[in-house]
């Protein structure tokens, strides 16, 4: 039996379409066009391809696109500055310091001076601690897009209801192993955590309905550590070399071995084209949440 594919590049298209028409009729109802602003420091080589597709995104979508470009020798106290100011700016509504900084900064202390109202992507610990408790925020862009990419595995069996479903985070990261392991709680399924202290993660693995892998390491879960039909979504993103295409050349593979996995998974996400492509357009809605939030105006239903 093979899989369904998830696919998180039409899902994402999709969100991108609702995103947009929400952008217009702020622009024809409210008169303003949200605006994102996005920080990069120093010149990693996968954050200059992922911000170029936020920004091109950003801008297909109708809303304003504020770059900052800033060298590797930043100092903190001048990366706390610019972010202060985008918080003081009205015409901003979303910040993002695109990860990771260099070295020499300290991370913490840069999110912790973010807007809460303006941290699209849901890192402040206002925002984080909001989850936990099950209230209303920002929610972080990647766990946002895993929950939207297994409802979407579920919609024919239970309309997407994931209730009752046994789920398995691998990772447990800030980023994305915490915040998608509350999501689903909130969803009501049974969540397990597992991460590289976990004793028998083959056996956990096969328990689970839902497979959430964020290890960063390429292909590490196979096909007989899956649960027949079990939902999997991989957010691994992993350069490895490709000699097959050629001397010197990468390609993408995620934190699952697709090939093996595919065989025993009743529907999975690839790599690219799955999560990806969901964290992107999930951070597009949350700027057209935090634009409607910090106007007082009522949050549309983005879907
Ligand atoms: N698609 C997307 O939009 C995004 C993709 N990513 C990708 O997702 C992956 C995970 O990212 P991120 O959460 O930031 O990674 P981190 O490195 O921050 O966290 C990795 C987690 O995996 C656990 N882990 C590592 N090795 C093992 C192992 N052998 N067995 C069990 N658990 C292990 C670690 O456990 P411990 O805590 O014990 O150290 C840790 O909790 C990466 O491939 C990254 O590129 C990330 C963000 C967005
Ligand atoms: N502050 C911050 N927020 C983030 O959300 C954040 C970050 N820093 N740092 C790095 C990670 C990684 N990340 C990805 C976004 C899009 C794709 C994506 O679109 N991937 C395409 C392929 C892209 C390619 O070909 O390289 C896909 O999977 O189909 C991947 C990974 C966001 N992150």
């Amino acid at each position: 039996m093979s899989a369904t594919l998830i696919d998180g590049k039409a899902r994402a298209a999709r969100l991108r379409e609702t995103v947009a028409r929400a952008a217009e009729k702020l622009k024809h109802d409210e008169g303003f066009e949200p605006g994102l602003a996005v920080v990069l420091v120093g010149e990693d080589p996968a954050s200059q391809v992922y911000v170029a597709s936020k920004v091109r995104l950003t801008k297909e979508c109708g809303m304003r696109s504020i770059e900052h470009i800033l060298p590797t020798d930043t100092n903190q106290a001048d990366l706390v500055a610019l972010v202060e100011k985008l918080n003081a700016d009205p015409g901003v509504d979303g910040i993002l310091v695109q990860m990771p900084l260099p070295k020499h900064i300290d991370s913490d202390a840069v999110v912790l001076a973010i807007d809460p109202a303006k941290d699209v992507d849901g890192l402040h610990p206002v925002n984080a601690g909001r989850i936990v408790l099950g209230k209303p925020g920002l929610v972080p862009c990647t766990p946002q897009g895993c929950v939207i990419l297994a409802k979407e595995a579920f919609a024919d069996k239970t309309g997407g209801d994931l209730s009752g479903f046994d789920a398995l985070v691998l990772g447990r990261s800030i980023l994305v192993g915490k915040p998608v392991a509350l999501l689903l709680q909130n969803e009501n399924c049974t969540v397990t955590m597992a991460h590289s202290r976990t004793r028998d993660l083959e056996a956990a693995c096969r328990r689970a309905d839902i497979v959430i892998a964020a290890v960063g390491r390429p292909r590490m879960v196979k096909g007989d550590w899956l649960k027949p039909g079990a939902c999997v979504i991989d957010v691994g993103i992993n350069r490895v070399p490709a000699p097959e295409k050629g001397e010197g050349k990468t390609r993408l593979v995620g934190d699952v071995d697709f090939e093996t996995a595919v065989e025993v998974a009743g529907a999975i996400t690839p790599v690219p084209g799955g999560v990806g492509p969901m964290t992107i357009a999930c951070l597009l809605a949350n700027t057209i949440r935090a634009a409607c939030k910090r106007r007082g105006l009522a949050i549309p239903e983005l879907g």
